[in-house]
């Protein structure tokens, strides 16, 4: 199998994110994660950028044993320079010039011609090479550049030295043939190109970085860069975790394969995320909260049946211990049962049958139902089924505004199937609630506590009220559970009541059959 150096930029191009400033501890903790997940080459920072950029390259030069570490530096003497300062004590001092080719840089940034460029594209790799043994030249822009100037330079350059060249698509310009294409010309028409490593950079400003750099490894890339995230300048780099996971799944097809503890994957994601601030979208490819989650019920049942039926990753792979089943409405009762089954709960088909109902309900007013959730509900019908229930909740109305009464109307089922309509008021919506309920049991409970808390987290967490209440000299609780405040609240109060109730004193007062 042919294996593929990693170039890792996180720390250089991965930090010229917007917005993303990493302190020196901090790209030190990033270092050594990425010398633990086994990067060949992690370029650390822009010595001359920088007083503290250089002391970072240093620093994590004289740290990391089992990576190679460079530095950025442009065409010019101080530049190199700087990274020397930076670099000279690492095990094999490795630096990486860039000069732009294409002819908008040269024109409009540079202000080169390109006879000029070339001449200092040369003597920038002669200078550096007098005090590094290894140097990479990176053709900026190179996807935009003239093809016959590209093979010129890059022949110029190696044989002035250079050891490394990189094809850059700086702008994430080229779709993947053409990006490949750009390699094979090269490896074709550059006669010395075979005493170098070929290397790929690409940008995803068209989504494609990952794809690109894939096509550049089919056509001759012996190194690949990139980022972990995808982190980096505008859309960013290509993400140095999908092209890994993507040689290892599809190693059949790519016969390449890098030598990234993939076990590390996920761990280095979090680090990175974490220490930039650059939190990874949830749907991200390898590395999002959701890669390995199946939320369907036709998917989750595949699953349970056959992980491979839908998971082409396995989530040991990449460091993460299992996959997960979401629960959601598009949940079947395999996946339900399951969970059930995770949580203690061994249902039999006419309690499962009856718990997925009151679960459909809730998931289509909650987006994703928790652990928390599913156990409010087993336990809800654990409770009701060792509790015989005297009131039942079936319905409530508030009407409730600054400048109006609070009023509530409720409708109640007794166990005889009777449904009880009232109406009251209070100084406030749920104090209108305890009234009404008042007038519809028949017990005369005194409310002494009433708590309310959330279940879950987020905006949709439901509601969960727990009441204590006096009858006849005992003190007894009830708790009720509902996406909205006032239905739990409500709940709660019927669930006490329910609780202290003698069923053979039952006496209904006001009815209002409906
Ligand atoms: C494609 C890439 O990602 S390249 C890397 C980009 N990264 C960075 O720029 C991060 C670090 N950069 C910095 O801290 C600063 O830009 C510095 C310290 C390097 C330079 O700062 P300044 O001296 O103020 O220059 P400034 O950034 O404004 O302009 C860049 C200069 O470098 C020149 N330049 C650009 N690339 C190169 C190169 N490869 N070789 C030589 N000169 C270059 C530009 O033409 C411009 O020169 P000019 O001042 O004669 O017009
Ligand atoms: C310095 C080079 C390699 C670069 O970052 C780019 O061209 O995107």
């Amino acid at each position: 199998m042919r294996k593929i150096d990693v170039f890792d930029t996180t720390l250089r191009d991965g930090e010229q994110s917007a917005g993303v400033n990493l302190n020196t501890v901090e790209k030190l903790e990033i270092a050594k994660q990425l010398e633990r997940l086994g990067v060949d080459i992690m370029e650390a920072g822009f010595p001359a950028a920088s007083k503290g950029d250089l002391e970072a390259v240093k620093l994590i030069a004289q740290t990391v044993k089992n990576s190679s570490v460079t530095g950025l530096a442009r065409s010019n003497k101080k530049d190199i320079d700087a990274a020397w300062e930076a670099l000279k004590y690492s095990a094999e001092p490795r630096l990486h010039i860039f000069l732009a080719t294409s002819p908008i840089h040269m024109t409009y940034k540079l202000k080169m011609t390109p006879d000029e460029v070339i001449d200092a594209a040369v003597s920038s790799v002669k200078y550096a090479r007098q005090y590094f043994p290894q140097v990479q030249w990176s053709a900026e822009d190179a996807c935009r550049s003239d093809l016959n100037f590209l093979v010129k330079i890059v022949s110029e350059v190696i044989d002035a030295g250079a050891t490394v060249i990189n094809l850059p698509d700086t702008v994430g310009y080229r779709s993947p043939q053409e990006y490949g294409k750009l390699f094979k010309y090269l490896r074709s028409y550059v006669k010395n190109i075979d005493k170098v490593k070929l290397s790929a950079h690409c940008h995803d400003d068209l989504g494609m970085a990952t794809a690109n750099t894939l096509a550049a490894i089919e056509n001759g890339a012996t190194q690949v860069e990139g980022t972990i995230n995808g982190i980096g300048e505008r859309a960013g780099n290509a993400s140095l975790e999908e092209v890994a996971v993507a040689l290892h799944i599809r190693k059949d097809y790519y016969e390449a394969e890098t030598h990234l503890k993939l076990d590390e994957i996920k761990r280095t994601s979090n680090l990175v995320s974490k220490l930039s601030g650059m939190i990874v979208p949830a749907n991200k490819a390898v590395v999002g909260a959701n890669a390995f989650a199946h939320e369907s019920g036709i998917h989750q049942d595949g699953v349970l049946k056959e992980k491979s039926t839908y998971e082409i990753i396995t989530p040991e792979l990449i460091g993460v211990k299992s996959n997960s089943l979401v629960l959601g409405k598009h949940s079947g009762r395999h996946a339900f049962k399951n969970k059930a089954l995770e949580l203690g709960f061994q249902l039999a088909d006419e309690e499962l049958n009856e718990v997925f109902k009151l679960f459909k309900d809730l998931s289509d007013k909650k987006k994703e139902i928790t652990e928390e959730d599913l156990l409010e509900l087993l336990t809800d019908k654990q409770t009701e089924k060792d509790e015989q229930k005297k009131y039942e909740f079936t319905s409530l109305q508030v009407q409730y505004g600054t400048a109006n009464i609070p009023t509530a109307t409720l409708v109640v089922t007794t166990k005889d199937g009777e449904k009880i309509q009232e109406a009251a008021t209070g100084s406030g919506s749920v104090e209108a609630i305890y009234n009404t309920l008042e007038r519809i049991v028949e017990e005369p409970v005194q409310l002494l506590d009433y708590k309310l808390n959330s279940v879950g987290s987020g905006r949709d967490a439901l509601a969960n009220v727990f009441v204590k209440v006096l009858y006849n000299g005992v003190e007894s609780s009830g708790r009720g559970t509902a996406q909205d405040v006032l239905e739990a609240s409500a709940r709660a109060y019927i669930n006490a009541v329910n609780r202290v109730c003698k069923f053979e004193s039952r006496k209904v007062k006001q009815k209002v059959h409906l």
